[in-house]
């Protein structure tokens, strides 16, 4: 049976797509960043993913939710994300490990959601246009020009990070070297590969000052993930600086665009961003190509990386962006992409090794 539409997305360009309502209808109306994750499977993991925090994110799989939603697959306790949008949302999810179906989840975490889009053709909008700013509203009969008219009135989120970033500073205890995990919005993804690792993790908030880092002793420090432009949180990236070449230190994404902007490069904003799970990256070192899960807006600018003291490690194959830096004192190294595969392939696991080795070589000096 063909469900009423009964919604639609409005986008800044003028584009109005219209669809069937899912998830939290009551909202009545979410503005967001459209963005398009190009990913098969772990929708889960992207509903769930904070770096996607003030945005409207289009799966361009065709078919959404069909094997549900589960207890273990969370990359944060709440969803972030402004909106969801979907050709369709499975309404019969089959998985033993399924305690929900899409539009039950989105219902209980507060997100509103559109189903029975042209995905993929939304997603040509988007590419040709670069990233736009939309809204989903239940309200169809409402003027298209006044909608066009608040969304160009309603600005981009900007305090992201301090949304979902933690509040309190909290230890997973480990019998391995002491690691303190910067939470930008933290997939905790990277919190299991540090544990999986025998290290000894405090998850400390983003705009924790740089003397009560260097109280807690680490051997180590990881930046997370997180969402919004990496400018919007200059006070993390100074707060780092005292670090480079002092103490071994990891990025990953929003990390890795923190570590460039506090060793004095440049970071800027990609047209429509790498989000999916299959962007191939190669490993300038060793020459060795890797398929790798990616989920970014920005980049950090090749150009601006001369006198900074970071060398380009990683390379994206698609369109040579960054991927990966490494610094001359051999302590600090980050990548852009998310080798903590969640969701996505599990080649990457190898640069948790590497700074883990990292912190070893630093302590046997
Ligand atoms: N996943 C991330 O950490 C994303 C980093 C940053 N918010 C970007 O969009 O580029």
């Amino acid at each position: 049976m063909k469900q009423q539409k009964n919604a639609m997305l409005v986008l800044e360009d003028g584009n109005v797509l219209y669809g069937c309502a899912f998830g939290a209808t009551d909202n009545k109306k979410s503005i967001g960043e459209v963005v398009f994750n190009t990913s098969m499977t772990g929708y889960q993991e992207v509903l769930t993913d904070p770096s996607y925090c003030g945005q409207i994110v289009t799966m361009t799989y065709p078919l959404i939710g069909n094997y549900g939603l589960n207890a273990e697959d969370l990359e944060c306790m709440f969803s972030h994300v402004s909106g969801f949008v979907v050709k369709e949302a499975s309404i019969h999810p089959s998985n033993w490990r399924s305690l929900e179906s899409i539009d039950e989840f989105l219902k209980a975490h507060g997100v509103m959601g559109i189903a029975g889009i042209d995905t993929r053709m939304l997603t040509r909008i988007i590419r040709v246009h670069g990233t736009l700013k939309g809204m989903i509203t239940t309200n169809i009969d409402a003027d298209i020009s006044t909608l066009l008219a608040e969304l160009q009135q309603t600005s981009y989120m900007y305090d992201q990070v301090s949304r979902v970033s933690t509040k309190n500073i909290f230890r997973s205890p480990g019998n391995g070297y002491r690691v303190v995990l910067i939470d930008m919005g933290t997939k905790l993804g990277i919190h299991h590969e540090l544990l999986k690792r025998g290290c000894d993790v405090t998850v400390v908030p983003y705009n924790t000052t740089s003397e009560q880092i260097q109280r807690l002793q680490p051997d180590g420090i990881m930046i997370s993930n997180g969402p919004g432009d990496p400018k919007s949180v200059m006070q993390t990236a100074e707060q780092i600086r005292p670090f480079i070449g002092k103490l071994p230190m990891y990025g990953i994404c929003l990390g890795h665009q923190l570590i460039a902007l506090a060793a004095g490069a440049n970071t800027i904003k990609l047209k429509f961003g790498h989000r999916g799970g299959n962007n191939p990256v190669k490993d300038l070192r060793t020459n060795r190509v890797y398929i790798t899960s990616q989920n970014h807006g920005y980049t950090v600018d090749k150009e601006s990386l001369h006198g900074t003291g970071l060398q380009v490690s990683h390379i994206n194959l698609n369109d040579d962006t960054v991927e990966g830096l490494v610094h001359d004192s051999g302590l600090l190294a980050s990548v852009q992409y998310h080798p903590e595969a969640a969701p996505g392939p599990l080649d990457s696991g190898y640069l948790f090794d590497e700074f883990v080795d990292t912190i070893k070589k630093w302590k046997a000096e």
